[in-house]
């Protein structure tokens, strides 16, 4: 059976299941947070995120999502402490948002969803390479940015501006010098749990980091991002919208706060 998985009625996330049956494990994500029922641990460190701009390479549709990819040969761009131990490196940064600004988080926080949702994905360096960082339990770690609307975000505008050039899927553009520093909030607050890739092969190797402050995002800004298409070009035109998995059970896992 063709992979050909998607956010369709017919290739959306409750058909993932017939080609990736760990849809149904015991830690996938995303969750709904519910902050009183999350357990504040003192012994929970402030992240560490060290990112060097020159190792931003490219930008892509890849017609799920749009990603900025960074070179990850050295150490250069990491994420340390916080929840994790070790040296994870950062791989690649992507959203998830909606057809309208009530919806498009894959995280919810008591129930609520945002418009848009930035995951910053990070490997473990004990491991040689991505790949096989990626099909190990503690192999990833994404950190998560709830964007909420609010005025227009100067430094989000920069990532906006390359989207004219990758409007279809397999569409890629040179995107040099960005620091994903610049997308985080003020507080590096975070709730922390086990969970797993929110897309197919949905597999639960992620440590995921979602922080509190969430940054902000204009309606215009907004309607820049739902100006892609899924499909690639000279297909039937098909607005990405709507690219994120609802929230999965918590089977029993305890989330985890880096503040009271
Ligand atoms: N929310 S999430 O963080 O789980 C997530 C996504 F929701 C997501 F849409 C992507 S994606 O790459 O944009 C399209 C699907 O591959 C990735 N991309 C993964 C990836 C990350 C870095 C480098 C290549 C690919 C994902 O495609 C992946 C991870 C591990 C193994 C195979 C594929 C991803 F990690
Ligand atoms: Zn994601």
């Amino acid at each position: 059976m063709s992979h050909a998985w998607g956010y369709g009625p017919y290739n959306g996330p409750e058909t993932w299941e017939k080609g990736f049956p760990v849809a149904n494990g015991p830690r996938q994500s995303p969750i709904n947070i519910i902050p009183n029922q999350a357990l504040y641990e003192r012994s929970l460190k402030p992240l560490k995120l060290k990112y060097d701009p020159s190792n931003s390479s490219s930008i892509l549709n890849n017609g799920h999502s749009f990603q900025v990819d960074y070179v990850d040969d050295e150490n250069t761009s990491t994420l340390t402490a916080g929840p994790i131990s070790g040296i994870y490196r950062l791989k690649q940064f992507h959203f998830h948002w909606g057809a309208s600004d009530d919806r498009g988080s894959e995280h919810t926080v008591k129930g609520f969803m945002f418009p848009c949702e930035l995951h910053l994905v990070h490997w473990n360096t004990k491991y040689p390479s991505f790949g096989e960082a990626a099909s190990q339990p503690d192999g990833l770690a994404v950190v998560g940015v709830f964007l909420k609307i609010g005025s227009a975000n100067p430094r989000l505008q920069k990532v906006l501006d390359a989207l004219n050039a990758i409007k279809s899927k397999g569409k890629q553009y040179i995107f040099e010098n960005f620091d994903p520093k610049t997308l985080l909030p003020v507080s590096l607050d975070y709730w922390t749990y086990d969970g797993s890739l929110t897309t197919p092969p949905l597999l639960e190797s992620v440590t995921w980091i979602v922080l509190k402050e969430p940054i902000c995002v204009s309606p215009a800004q907004m309607a820049q991002f739902r100006s892609l298409h899924f499909n690639a070009e000279g297909e039937a035109p098909c607005c990405m919208v709507d690219n994120y998995r609802p929230p999965q059970p918590l089977k029993g896992r305890v989330v985890r706060s880096s503040f009271k």
